[in-house]
């Protein structure tokens, strides 16, 4: 068959990739809605399949199907956005290579001869899901702002802080654990302010050796000190018109500390070895993921330096706060690196989303895009498993039904109306709303002592009911026995 005489049409096309064609499949395949489209090698197929309006794929697998031309047909079909079903020959199924095959990248498959009822359910059923796909991956408009993922509370609280403080001038401090984005944060900040087509220059006060940090922000003039050949602009006067950002902050020398807050405090600087004070314009933006109350109250942070950086201050939610967006920011993640993987993934498995959402994700979402990474390589299914990911099962339900619920509140307010009245039948029904003798049938049944615990047990009803029943037990007077 000639594949130029059929051209693909957005509807109901299905592609057959095999070495020759019949007529009567052909024929077949058409009368019930079917275009047909034959390619006699996966190197017509990839270029039928680029044009993008094909849904569906029969393959045909050669009688002697070897681990090379299965690599062929895996190559293609990882580069294609269609739905497989393979046709194999009698007993092909049965080989470990060709079930892999199958299981890994194929929708269904058919034995032939096949050209009956089931050939075209599988086509329909492919097609059908094919499209269901589409509309779900087609890209969503809102998964975030700033170019950050993420739809939660917490994340369009952090939108709306980054939205104020870009209008605004003064310095700002991003808190947050690392790994939370508090980089991008202040990148959002930058792009969005009146600033943002000035320079943006990001400085890691950790990362830079202590005794290099205050040539590295401030400059210095050549000779200013051994190895100085030459007058050298810092980071801040590179930032002139623009944002300086200073990452872990919380992590700069105190002497650089002082010389920073006289930048702050007067908007000029000294280069190094310089004899005069030049004037910058700098907005800046700092972050840590140290607590940096914490380091001024143990005098590791100055405290007029610390007022002068939090004039407005950000915090980002660490990632196990934000809700679903665990799997948007996971899918993001997948979809950035699949290309990465041996094979075309379909996405994460039930297990895995439940097992990201069980995690406590200390290193944040650095830490989930670097899990995907990985699983994406590592994986052996066309769906990314918890194991995949590396992350613990996820534990076991702790649910409780609603009978047990209502047993527990009825025994801790059956247990704090009889401390209340000092073990006092007659009281504590009263104020429950019951008779005494239901109260009493009540205690049996759930198996509380109609008596004031004894001094030893006093430790443990207090982790129920609090410090009132072990006052209340011991001014007891009245007994339920009497
Ligand atoms: N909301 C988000 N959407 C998409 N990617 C994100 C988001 N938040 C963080 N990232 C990505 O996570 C990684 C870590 O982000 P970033 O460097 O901004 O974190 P950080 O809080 O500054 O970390 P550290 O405290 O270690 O410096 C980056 O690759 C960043 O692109």
């Amino acid at each position: 068959m000639n594949t130029a005489l059929i051209q693909p049409c957005a509807e109901r096309t299905v592609l057959c990739i095999s070495p020759k064609l019949d007529q009567d499949t052909v024929d077949a395949l058409a009368s019930v809605g079917w275009h047909v489209v034959h390619a006699k090698s996966t190197q017509q197929a990839e270029k039928l399949l680029e044009r993008g309006a094909i849904k569906v794929a029969l393959i045909e697998l050669p009688k002697e199907c070897t681990a090379q031309v299965l690599s062929k047909f895996e190559a293609c079909i990882a580069h294609s956005d269609a739905t497989w079903i393979a046709q194999v020959w009698p007993g092909q199924a049965e080989d470990l290579l060709m079930r892999r095959f199958i299981l890994d990248y194929c929708f269904d498959f058919v034995t032939l001869p096949c050209l009956d009822e089931r050939l075209l359910f599988a086509l329909g059923h492919a097609h059908g899901l094919s499209v269901l796909r589409e509309t779900m991956s087609s890209p969503e408009p809102d998964l975030g702002r700033h170019e950050m993922i993420g739809q939660s509370e917490p994340m369009q609280l952090l939108y709306r802080g980054i939205d104020k403080c870009a209008r605004n001038n003064a310095p700002v401090f991003i808190a947050g654990e690392s790994g939370t984005g508090k980089e991008l944060t202040a990148r959002a900040i930058h792009n969005c302010s009146s600033r943002g087509r000035k320079p943006y220059v990001a400085i890691n006060c950790a990362a830079i050796p202590p005794t290099l940090l205050q040539s590295e922000l401030f400059g210095h003039e050549r000779g200013a000190f051994t190895g100085a050949l030459q007058r050298k602009i810092g980071r801040i006067e590179a930032a002139a018109e623009g944002t300086l950002f200073l990452d872990e902050i919380g992590d700069m020398p105190h002497e650089c500390q002082a010389v920073l807050l006289r930048f702050l405090q007067e908007g000029t600087i000294e280069r190094l070895g310089g004899e005069g004070t030049v004037r910058v314009d700098v907005r800046v933006i700092s972050a840590t993921h140290v607590n940096l109350e914490e380091a001024v109250a143990e005098g590791r942070f100055r405290a007029d330096l610390y007022h002068r950086l939090c004039v407005l201050r950000l915090a980002e939610p660490p990632l196990r706060e934000r809700g679903s967006d665990i799997k948007l920011l996971a899918e993001h993640a997948l979809a950035m690196y699949k290309q990465d993987g041996p094979r075309k993934f379909r996405g994460f498995s039930s297990d895995a989303v439940t097992a990201m959402f069980n995690y406590d994700w200390p290193g944040n979402v650095r830490e989930l895009i670097n899990c995907v990474r990985r699983a994406v390589v590592m994986a052996e299914g066309r769906f990314i498993t918890a194991a995949d990911l590396g992350l613990p099962d996820a534990p076991h339900s702790t649910g409780r039904t609603l009978a047990e619920v209502r047993n527990e509140a009825e025994r801790i307010a059956i247990q704090q109306a009889l401390t209340r009245h000092a073990y006092s039948l007659s009281g504590a029904a009263a104020e429950l709303g019951v008779s005494r003798a239901t109260l009493y049938r009540l205690l049996n049944a759930i198996g509380l002592r109609s008596e004031p615990p004894a001094m030893k047990d006093l430790r443990l009803l207090d982790a129920h009911v609090g410090q009132n029943a072990k006052t209340s037990a011991l001014r007891c007077t009245e007994h339920l026995s009497q």
